[in-house]
């Protein structure tokens, strides 16, 4: 006997490999509900059932019976336990059953699963309220599940012909009762053209000439025609070869129907004298002059053949790789659709993958590509610069852009002319540095004096090579008395340039400056960041802390010199006059949670509503009974530890449950892994929900899983901008993946289709829509609410974030006290290194109807140009 791991219902290519595994699988294909626990709780089907069952079954086809039943209750068990799904429960048992019906032996083992697992899977994962005392809905017995039709025929020791009903021993016969005695009507049956040129196939020979004429331009269309077998759609010459494929390839096409078999038994009448193919006669068929014609719903075509139908169905009506017709996007058909093709488990995340692979791939492509831009960029500003600073042969008189694009252009020249140290010098010289002070000292004694994104390059690499480096902020004392390196010979970096600098400069000192430019060209490294205002810069604090100590680290709302003007007026892009000026911490209660607006109060109810029914539906079904699980719906880990190792965190195991494929940023599988590396930087790619550990679970703060949860940790400042009102930038370095803030406000939720905007009294929107940023699995329900998170009244640090169509800070669904993914918390998190001074920004992704909205000044190079 052969490895029957590879078995589904669609059949299956045997493994070669003999059976070790529980004497049914090969080390390489043992079934994922069979694998080694971890905690005793990954195994979905326990071993010693399984081994149980499989001594009764006798022969192969019991044996794969019985495996088809094991892929069923996993697949049932798993999407019931992903509390996340969508898919209400009494659906997914309804898929379930209508499953296991198609062949009462798959599901009689199905219950006999269900019989002996129901107690163990009730204990496990902590889901008993209280433990063992099975309510009185609790069914004892496996109950038999509801039979249908049995379309197999293995048991039957005759065969019906479909035309006569005259039965026969084996195929062989059969066949040759129809070549004999219905060849005629089997001509329709199988009998297809195709175009021998193209091989355009067509159902009709008619269609087929005009095809050839017009197409090809040929007159002999004998000799462009070819046969075609209708139901597998391979081409010959003549009838005699398409027959000798008929028979030796679909015999069980003449066969009647078990149906009819028994319809025609019931009755006692002979079988009627037309032609069926399959079940296929639907309400899409017609009785026309006694044949039936299939008639396509989209375009009135009509077809002799279900096949050529579907055939056209696909080629004319749908997207040319989709194989079969989709049901619509609505009850239990879709449901089971979406659960049989895999896609409940993990709906957006295939597609997700498939464009972060897709990224991956090009990355390389990109990043040249990206790089051959920017250098025609520049390029083109060289072009466009140039003749500006010889027509006005001043620079005092170039305004700040102007100024702007020299200084990149001089920036990447100089950058051509020096030698920059790549990945593994910046990596060699962090391995025999203690701390940032030595690493920079060793590096600008070789490389000269190097932009401070290098050092934040060499932070992500040192801890992405676990390399022990000091890193650093202001006013470090090194313990090895590390200090930087002083030379002479290096001219300090230029200062930002003091307010009237535009034409107020005398000739002379013009001149000097000019000289100097070009007699130090190649020594300068001159970076555009210097032109920025930051933090360098001179501020006013307005308040020392804007959370009022509600965060661990104080938020500073400050004013750029020469931005306090715009305090007395309004500074923002519209409607601030009204209100008058106010700080902006007045306008809004600071809070570290969110809150739950009232339209969510009715949501609970709803929600209790569906959790009892399920229950009583899991109850009768003999899985679980009505405690079992906790009202929050969270689940804790039982790690022994204070701290959680990914081995055995139970959050790791469900999130590895619920997206299987998920990878990394860097496109590596997530399997056994944190969200989080062990810098508490987020590693999950975009669009699967964060699991951290919660108040139930026996860890600790400590525990790297948690660290939306713990707050903001970084320093952040509130700032006026120059146009887009108050928003926050950067008081310390953020390497890429740093939890920056968790999006707070009031949670609610809108009837879709209803958009719903709300302005704060200063005139800004302060809506994160959560629907529409991520979790296409709630879209699985059409019309389905949406949540929002309004921070217009009740908001943290978070509601300062303007929107940039290039941002900085990218978000995720972090569930934390609630497996519900309604109540999943919004962290957002860095998406690049950001440095000191540098505006925190979000991509806020409206849906805008064009003229809707209002001019985004985020000044991307790819701005959309508006923004809600
Ligand atoms: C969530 S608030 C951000 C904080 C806001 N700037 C403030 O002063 O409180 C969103 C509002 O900021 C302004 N805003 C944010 N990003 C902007 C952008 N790129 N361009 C123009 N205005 C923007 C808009 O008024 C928007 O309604």
């Amino acid at each position: 006997m052969h490895c029957i791991g590879l078995y589904s219902n669609n059949g299956f290519d045997p493994c070669q490999e003999s059976p070790k595994r529980h004497s049914l699988y090969c080390d390489k294909h043992l079934p994922s509900w069979l694998k080694r626990a971890r905690n005793g709780k990954s195994r979905i089907v326990s071993r010693e059932v399984f081994v149980d069952l499989l001594k009764d079954c006798d022969s192969l086809e019991q044996k794969l019976h019985l495996h088809q039943a094991c892929e069923l209750f996993y697949k049932l068990f798993k999407s019931i336990f992903s509390l996340r799904n969508p898919v209400p429960v009494d659906v997914q048992l309804q898929w379930a059953l209508s499953e296991a019906s198609k062949d009462y032996r798959v599901g009689e083992f199905l219950m006999k699963l269900v019989y002996s697992e129901k107690e163990r899977l009730q204990s496990l994962w902590g889901f008993t309220g209280d433990k063992g005392t099975p309510s009185s809905s609790f069914v004892e017995e496996p109950v038999p599940l509801p039979l249908a039709i049995n379309d197999s025929f293995d048991d039957d020791k005759t065969i019906k012909c479909k035309m006569c009903s005259v039965e026969f021993l084996d195929d062989q016969q059969l066949g040759t009762h129809w070549m004999e005695n219905h060849k005629k009507e089997a001509q329709r049956l199988f009998e297809g053209y195709a175009c021998a040129i193209c091989l355009d196939s067509f159902t009709n020979k008619k269609v087929l000439e005009s095809h050839v004429q017009e197409r090809h331009h040929v007159q002999f269309v004998e000799q462009c025609m070819l046969l075609r077998c209708i139901s597998c759609g391979s081409h010959f010459g003549n009838t005699e070869e398409l027959w000798l494929d008929v028979l030796s390839a679909h015999p069980v096409e003449f066969r009647l129907s078990k149906i009819a078999q028994q319809h025609n038994l019931s009755a006692g009448e002979e079988p009627p004298p037309k032609l069926e193919f399959g079940n296929s006669v639907e309400n899409n068929s017609e009785n026309v002059d006694s044949f039936h014609k299939f008639t396509c719903k989209y375009c009135g075509l009509k077809f002799d053949l279900l096949p050529d139908l579907g055939r056209h169905h696909q080629a004319a009506h749908m997207g040319p790789s989709l194989a079969s017709s989709r049901p619509p996007k609505k009850g239990v058909r879709y449901y089971a659709y979406k659960l049989k093709s895999g896609r409940l488990s993990h709906p957006r995340f295939k597609k997700g993958l498939g464009a972060v692979s897709y990224r991956i791939r090009n990355r390389a492509t990109a990043t040249m590509k990206k790089r051959l831009q920017a250098s025609k960029l520049i390029d083109a500003e060289i072009i466009s610069a140039e003749p500006h600073v010889m027509e006005n042969s001043n620079l005092g008189r170039l305004a700040e852009p102007q100024c702007s694009a020299l200084a990149k252009i001089l920036f990447s020249r100089t950058h051509k002319t020096k030698p920059r140290p790549n990945n593994l010098d910046i990596l060699s010289i962090a391995r025999s540095s203690c701390c940032k002070v030595s690493l920079k000292a060793s590096l600008e004694e070789k490389y000269g004096m190097l932009p401070e994104c290098l050092y934040l390059k060499a932070a992500k690499l040192c801890s992405e090579h676990n390399v022990q480096v000091e890193w650093h902020q202001e006013k470090f004392v090194c313990i090895n008395g590390c200090k930087p390196a002083k030379d002479s010979d290096f001219l300090p970096p230029l200062i930002p340039l003091p307010n009237g600098f535009e034409g107020h400069q005398s000739a002379d000192s013009l001149e000097d400056v000019d000289e100097e430019l070009e007699l130090d060209e190649c020594h300068y490294i001159i970076d555009s960041q210097h032109f920025k205002k930051g933090p360098t810069q001179k501020a006013s604090v307005l308040c020392d802390d804007l959370s009022f100590g509600k965060e661990s680290v104080p938020v500073a709302c400050v004013v750029d010199e020469g931005l306090f003007d715009s305090l007395n007026m309004s500074g923002l892009s519209f409607n601030e006059q009204n209100a008058g000026p106010s700080m902006p911490w007045e306008n809004f209660t600071y809070v570290t949670n969110s809150l739950l607006d009232q339209s969510l109060d009715l949501d609970v109810e709803d929600f209790w509503v569906l959790f009892d029914n399920t229950m009583k539906c899991l109850a009768a079904s003999s899985l679980f009974h009505m405690d079992c699980i906790s009202p929050s719906m969270q689940l804790g880990c039982t790690c022994s530890n204070s701290t959680c190792c990914p081995e055995t965190c139970d959050h790791v195991y469900l999130f590895d449950n619920d997206y299987e494929d998920a990878r990394d940023i860097y496109g590596k599988p997530m399997r056994g892994r944190f969200p989080y590396d062990d810098k508490g930087r987020i590693i999950l790619e975009e669009g699967y929900l964060v699991y951290e550990c919660n108040r139930m679970c026996s860890c600790n703060k400590a525990c790297p899983n948690r660290v939306l949860q713990k707050g903001v940790r970084v320093t952040l400042e509130v700032f006026k901008t120059e146009n887009k009102g108050w928003g926050i930038r950067a008081g310390e370095p953020i390497l890429s993946g740093t939890f920056v803030c968790e999006y707070v406000g009031i949670l609610g939720k809108q009837e879709a289709n209803n958009r719903l905007t709300r302005y704060g009294r200063d005139g800004c929107n302060y809506m994160f829509n959560v629907d529409s940023h991520i979790n296409d699995m709630s879209r699985l329900i059409e019309g389905q609410a949406r949540y929002f998170i309004d921070a217009s009244k009740y908001g943290n640090v978070s509601r300062f974030i303007n929107h940039s169509c290039s941002p900085n800070l990218v978000n995720r669904q972090v569930l934390v006290d609630s497996m519900d993914c309604h109540r999943a918390h919004i962290g957002l998190y860095a998406s690049q290194d950001i440095s000191v001074g540098e505006e925190l920004t979000l991509d806020y992704q409206y849906e805008l109807l064009p003229g809707q909205g209002y001019p985004c000044q985020c000044g991307a190079s790819t701005c959309r140009g508006r923004l809600y």
